[in-house]
């Protein structure tokens, strides 16, 4: 379990989270929602390990992020958890199997050339990333988080450099590697429709939690009608 309490950050004197509680149980799919500007991402970062926070406390499986040193935390990030970011953060250098086995070598996944077949870029192996399309290079990142078999994988706008059917397609395939894998799922984006895909929808504002909502009933991605 995710547990956050009383959670503050600030960058210099903007504060951005003001007091977050917050729960997350193991193998949810959750879905942050929220304008702009309201501190989505500041909050996957802090429970991503990524920043610190400034008050309260993160606790995953009961260990409070704030007690790690950080050779614990960078364990812990390279061990546990996985991150697709807007960006993708592919190394130029490498190509498209380098870059994936790179996440894989992490986990010790021999079989990451499946997900690389499975998103489609069976046919650009040996690619670098400067040959591929801006999706083609998103689809990367994705198989590069994916391949490390995360506990926690955190997803931040993940579809927002993809035409709609890719999109739609990357969603349902992540959604079943869930499935199968069993690992948690925390998204951040601005597509309400997106949101219906998951089991637990939370509202931000302002840097504070507004609203929670368990979805009984979640939808596929071909189902939301986006
Ligand atoms: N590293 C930083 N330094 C200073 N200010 C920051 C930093 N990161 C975020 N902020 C500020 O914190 C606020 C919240 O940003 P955050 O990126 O968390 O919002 P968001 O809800 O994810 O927004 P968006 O949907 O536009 O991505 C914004 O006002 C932003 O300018």
């Amino acid at each position: 379990m995710i547990q956050l309490e009383n959670v503050h950050k600030s960058y210099g004197q903007t504060k951005v989270l003001k007091g977050i509680d917050l729960q997350i149980q193991d193998q949810d799919d959750v879905v942050i929602l929220g304008p702009s500007g309201s501190g989505k991402s500041t909050l996957l970062n802090v429970l991503s390990g990524l920043e610190k926070v400034d008050e309260g406390h993160i606790l995953i499986q009961g260990q409070d992020l704030s007690q790690l040193t950080d050779a614990q935390l960078t364990a812990f990030r390279r061990e546990k958890i996985a991150f697709i970011f807007q960006q993708y953060y592919l190394l130029p250098n490498l190509t498209v199997r380098q870059n994936v086995k790179m996440g894989a070598d992490l986990a010790n996944n021999h079989d990451f050339l499946q997900i690389i077949e499975d998103l489609g870029l069976g046919d650009k192996l040996d690619k670098y990333p400067s040959e591929l399309s801006g999706g083609e290079q998103q689809r990367v990142s994705i198989a590069r988080a994916l391949a490390k078999k995360p506990e926690i994988l955190f997803l931040d706008e993940p579809t927002g450099a993809l035409d709609e059917e890719t999109g739609r397609k990357i969603l349902d395939y992540i959604w079943k590697l869930k499935e199968k894998l069993g690992f948690t799922l925390i998204m951040v984006t601005h597509n309400q429709n997106i949101a219906d895909m998951a089991r637990t929808i939370i509202r931000v504002n302002s840097g504070k939690i507004t609203q929670v909502v368990t979805n009984d009933q979640p939808q596929t991605a071909y189902e939301i009608g986006w």
